[in-house]
């Protein structure tokens, strides 16, 4: 071993954002990999499972907003609370206003108990993880769900659904201000000043809101009674 021990940052490649993927690789992969994923990718997504999947995610954007909002008061600096406040605006703003055109068209679904409490665990760990872990926690799951949804709408968008409600929702996520957001968030991320075993814990939390997104996403296909 050449020289004393290396410090935290340089005893580890790449960035935060980078180790925090590789080392969920396989999560990563499954979740690129998901039912829902796939169907909206090649467009044969039903109707139902898309206007379920609409309410759930509504109900989403509001836990999304409150994250947001925890960012901000929690926010190390400037540019982090204008980041932050930014992405909480887009929110409530074009985010709602997309919710109320495309629920107009689907109409709004029946969903049964089982299905909601299904979707709520996504709500349930984002907001744990803010109680537990603070501010580097909220970017983290807030990184985890944006990157996501970055990767796999770029590989939707190159064959849009004729359904103007489906390909606005993925294109939506192909453009600003999202992917301004997404790359604010990892800037964020890779900015963090943590300790290794906060590191650990970070890893952790990041493979395990994959995984809740999975539940969430598997959640509009439960039966509705
Ligand atoms: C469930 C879920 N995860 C991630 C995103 C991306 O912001 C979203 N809109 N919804």
């Amino acid at each position: 071993m050449p020289n004393s021990r290396p410090s935290p940052q340089s005893a580890r490649p790449g960035t935060l954002s980078a180790r925090l993927r590789s080392r969920n690789a396989q999560m990563w992969e499954q979740a690129l990999a998901m039912r829902f994923v796939r169907e909206v990718t090649d467009d044969t997504v039903d109707d139902d499972v898309f206007a379920r999947y609409l309410l759930f995610e509504r109900e989403f954007v509001d836990t999304a907003a409150r994250l947001a909002g925890a960012a901000v008061r929690e926010a190390p600096g400037p540019r982090a609370l204008r980041g932050h406040s930014d992405s909480l605006h887009a929110l409530v703003t074009d985010q709602y206003a997309y919710f109320t055109k495309a629920l107009e068209t689907t109409g709004v679904p029946e969903t049964g108990p089982r299905a909601h409490e299904q979707a709520s665990v996504l709500t349930e760990e984002a907001l744990d993880v803010a109680d537990t872990l603070g501010y580097p926690g909220i970017v983290t799951c807030m990184y985890a769900a944006e990157s996501l949804y970055a990767t796999w709408c770029a590989t939707a968008d190159r064959s849009p659904s004729a359904r103007p409600q489906v390909a606005d929702w993925v294109h939506l996520h192909t453009v600003a201000p999202f992917t301004t957001q997404v790359r604010f968030l990892e800037a964020e991320v890779d900015a963090l000043e943590i300790l290794p075993e906060t590191e650990t814990e970070l890893t952790a939390v990041f493979g395990r809101f994959l995984a809740a997104e999975v539940r969430f996403h598997d959640a509009a296909y439960l039966d509705r009674a």
